[in-house]
This record gives structure tokens, C-alpha cells and sequence, in this order.
């Protein structure tokens, strides 16, 4: 390819030919060379392109090759376009196609990670510390035994976990003697690291909404040791109205739409739509209210609220943070994690508060991790604002500055209707002062022109 991209112009079939093309013969071969060929035609649209053709045309034909090429449908391949740069998609996509490297999380209630890592090493296992987490290992290859039937892992010295999963449990923070709640836990990979970080202490309510996920959760938490657990099966919404005000600390694990783990989840490519999105969005913002509601903003040590997904669109993770923060008093706080990028503050048409930054988007193309987004709120008054805030601000007090506002503009009119009205006054006084005194002076002239003409008959009758 880089022979023909010496050429100034490269010859890229139309449109319509494309169209033709991935309907009747669709060669995965040329379809790979052709990407190819537009992103280096876009990487400098003014010289490279051929002729007077639009950027829009090439920009079609790459979105129809990438949805070929690497079989999305176009709903997501429009959503992740408007993601990342065009030269950023192709390294997104490319990482789906890889799976992310095993990771284990030791249980600190059961034993070290120094401890396993020697145990799993000498089964024959290859395994490495993984950095920036003093619980995680990163398993190369497993050993004699598969890493989900060994010894350890029956007795729950650890579980198999995406290394991503280790963030919202990171940034919830979770203290000894707590009352927490995971509202959708299932099937307990955070939940059973909450537990560890509390020690076992307090009181942790794991809950998830599908029953038969539970029992997953029930023979995670037997298998781990967890004492200080209720496990119960609840819609999440419920919880505002049950226990308000009662948690410590919440976590939101959001059902959501998989976008970023795709590479474990190949069937998200092409099952995703616009109402799904609604439909996601909808359930996160009613979850991420009644998690709010149930936390009290004067716990003594918590008051806070992690909201994730392993979603990477807008849709499901800021535009819910932004829902809250205007139907609640809470404000996003640091998530104390040191890697991913800043959530979104601006994002095409849509802006979003400037804390936003707070949040934290992991990529599997820059973190070698599934995608995914955490967010953390503190809680800062149990009262549920009755208007909606905006831009942090109470929406109420935008309401009164309008109404005094408005009643200023009613006492300007009302000076000035005053005003107009005692002018208009004045001048009719004036009018009808003149229309008497011309009426008194026309009787007046009547009166003397009477008075003139009986001198002058008497006058005439003396004579
Ligand atoms: C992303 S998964 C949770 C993964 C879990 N936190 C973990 O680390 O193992 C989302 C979960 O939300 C549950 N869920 C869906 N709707 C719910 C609802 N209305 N209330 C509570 N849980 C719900 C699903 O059954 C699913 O298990």
C-alpha cells in the first residue's frame, strides 16, 4: 500500500460502486486496503483527494468499509465515530478484535497476593503483579490446572475479574463498620472486593434485580469468605423509598449496553439501536435517583455515590451524571484514580458541567482494559430540590431572580403607563380647561351680545 501512496491521488471506487461492491463481492482484502486508502486521503483532504469529490463521500465510503471490515452495524459505527478522531476509531475497533489480558484479584480476607502469585507460579502458572492495584495479578498463562478450577481459587483466594472492574470499587472507597449498598452486584466481582476492603465488618446489602444472577452472587460470596453480607433480589429503584437516607455508601454497577466490552461480547456489534440506548439511559437515570436518595448526606465517614458502566457512549455515563446533578444536591468529586481520560464537558451539541472532568473513561485501545466510565458524587443535603438545578445552581433561585426580574420590568412599565397616563390626563384636563373656557367665553359673548341687543331695542323703542 505504501507504493500506492506515493501517488498524490489514489483511485477509490465511488460511492455508489462501494455500495455495490459490499452487497454483491465483498473482498475483505481490498476493503482493508481501501480504509487504508481513505484515512490517508482524510489525513490531508485538500491535496490528497481526487478531483472535486466531497470529504462527505469518502467519509460514507470508510463507515460502510469499517462496518464491513469489521462487522458493526452503522447505528455503532456512527456512535464510536463521534467518539474519537478518525485515526483513534481504527485503533478502538482493532482492540476489540484482541482479548484483554487475564486479571485476578486476590481476596484479602483469605491470603496475600505475594502468597498466590508463589502458589499459582509454582503450579506452573506465569503471573504478574499488576502495578497500580496492590490486589491484582496479571495471568499470562494459567499452570497444570485452568485458573477457575485450582485449588486457591475453590478455597476464594481470589477471583477471575477484569482489571477495569477494579476501578468503581476503587473510587467508592468503601470503610470499615459502613453500611453500603451495590445495588445491581450480580454476579459479585465488586461486591466480594467492597467486602474485602471493609474487612468484614458493617453491613454490605448486595442486590441484583435477576434472581438467577444472585446465585451466582450467593456462591461468590461462600466461596470468599464474605460474612457481613444481605443478599437480596430487588428492583434498585426500590431502595429510595425502603431505606432512605440509610447507606454510607452506594455503588451504581449500571446494567448498560456493553459497548465497552466488545471484545469479550462480539454480539454487541450489531444488536445495538437508538432505543436501546433510551431505553438504558432511562433505567440508569432512575437507578443513579433512587442510589442518591438512599445514601444520607451526614454519614459520619461516606455520603458518596460511584456510578459506573462498561459503556463508552455519552448516553448511558455523562448524560445521566449531568441528570442527577441537576435533580439532586450532589457535586462530583475526584475518583482518586490515576488512570483513563477526563469525562466529556463538551461533546458535539451537548455540554455538560465543567466537574464532569471528575469522571474518568477507560479505553481498551489506550489501557489495555475493557472500556469503561466511573464517576463519583457526594451527597450534599438529604433535601430533594423540588425544580430542576442548572449548572449547579438551584433552578429555584433562577425562578425567583426571574420573578423579581419580571416584577422589576412590571414597576418600570407601571412607572411608565403612570407616566403616559397622568400625560394623557394633563392633556385631556388641558383640552377640556380649553374647551370651557371657549364655552364660558362663547356664553360670555352670548351674554353681552343679549345684553347689547336689549340696549338696543329699548334704544329704538324710546326713539
Ligand atoms: C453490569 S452488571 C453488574 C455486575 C456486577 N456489579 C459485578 O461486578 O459483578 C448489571 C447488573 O444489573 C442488574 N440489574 C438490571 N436492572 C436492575 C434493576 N432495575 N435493579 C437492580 N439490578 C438490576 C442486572 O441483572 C446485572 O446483573
Amino acid at each position: 500500500m505504501l507504493e500506492s501512496h506515493s501517488k498524490v491521488c489514489l483511485e477509490i471506487p465511488s460511492l455508489e460502486e462501494v455500495k455495490e461492491e459490499l452487497v454483491k463481492n465483498p473482498d475483505m482484502q481490498n476493503i482493508s486496503h481501501r480504509i487504508k486508502d481513505v484515512f490517508y486521503v482524510l489525513e490531508n483532504f485538500r491535496e490528497r483527494r481526487e478531483g472535486s469529490r466531497s470529504r462527505q463521500e469518502y467519509v460514507s465510503i470508510l463507515e460502510l468499509d469499517l462496518c464491513a471490515c469489521y462487522s458493526y452495524n452503522s447505528f455503532l459505527i456512527q456512535k464510536l465515530k463521534n467518539l474519537f478522531p478518525l485515526s483513534e476509531l481504527q485503533e478502538f475497533l482493532e482492540a476489540n478484535e484482541v482479548p484483554r489480558p487475564v486479571t485476578i484479584r486476590t481476596n484479602a480476607l483469605k491470603t496475600r497476593r505475594k502468597l498466590l502469585a508463589q502458589s499459582l507460579i509454582n503450579q506452573g502458572a506465569n503471573v504478574d503483579v499488576l502495578n497500580w492495584s496492590s490486589v491484582g495479578l496479571v495471568a499470562y498463562s494459567s499452570g497444570s490446572v485452568p485458573l477457575g478450577a485450582t485449588l486457591e481459587y475453590l478455597a476464594g483466594h481470589y477471583i477471575l475479574q477484569g482489571a477495569s472492574s477494579f476501578l468503581p470499587v476503587v473510587a467508592l472507597g468503601p470503610k470499615e463498620n459502613e453500611k453500603i449498598l451495590d445495588m445491581c452486584a450480580a454476579p459479585g466481582g465488586k461486591s466480594t472486593h467492597i467486602a474485602a476492603l471493609m474487612k468484614n465488618t458493617g453491613v454490605l446489602f448486595s442486590n441484583d434485580f435477576n434472581k438467577d444472577r444472585t446465585k451466582a452472587l450467593i456462591g461468590n460470596f461462600h466461596r470468599m469468605g464474605i460474612t457481613n453480607s444481605v443478599i437480596t433480589s430487588l428492583d434498585g429503584r426500590r431502595f429510595s423509598k425502603m431505606m432512605p437516607h440509610f447507606f454510607d455508601r452506594v455503588l451504581v454497577d449500571a446494567p448498560c449496553s456493553g459497548t465497552g466490552i466488545i471484545s469479550k461480547d462480539e454480539h454487541v456489534k450489531m444488536s445495538k439501536e437508538e432505543r436501546d440506548m433510551k431505553r438504558c439511559s432511562h433505567l440508569q437515570k432512575e437507578l443513579i435517583l433512587s442510589a442518591i436518595d438512599s445514601v444520607d448526606a451526614f454519614s459520619a465517614t461516606g455520603g458518596y455515590i460511584c456510578y459506573s458502566t462498561c459503556s463508552i457512549l455519552t448516553e448511558e455515563n455523562e448524560e445521566v451524571i449531568q441528570y442527577a446533578l441537576n435533580k439532586r444536591n450532589v457535586k462530583l468529586v475526584s475518583t482518586n484514580l490515576t488512570i483513563g481520560r477526563e469525562g466529556f464537558v463538551n461533546f458535539r451539541e451537548k455540554r455538560f458541567h465543567q466537574s464532569m472532568k471528575e469522571t474518568r473513561r477507560i479505553y481498551p485501545h489506550l489501557n489495555n482494559m475493557d472500556g469503561f466510565f466511573v464517576a463519583k458524587l457526594k451527597k450534599t443535603s438529604n433535601d430533594i430540590p423540588k425544580l430542576n438545578k442548572t449548572d449547579g445552581k438551584v433552578e429555584k433561585n433562577s425562578v425567583k431572580k426571574a420573578e423579581i426580574q419580571n416584577n422589576k420590568n412590571n414597576n418600570v412599565k407601571n412607572t411608565k403607563n403612570k407616566k403616559v397616563g397622568e400625560s394623557k390626563i394633563k392633556e385631556k384636563l388641558k383640552k377640556n380647561k380649553k374647551i370651557k373656557t371657549k364655552k364660558f367665553a362663547e356664553l360670555k359673548n352670548k351674554k353681552t351680545n343679549e345684553k347689547k341687543k336689549k340696549i338696543f331695542h329699548a334704544k329704538n323703542k324710546n326713539s
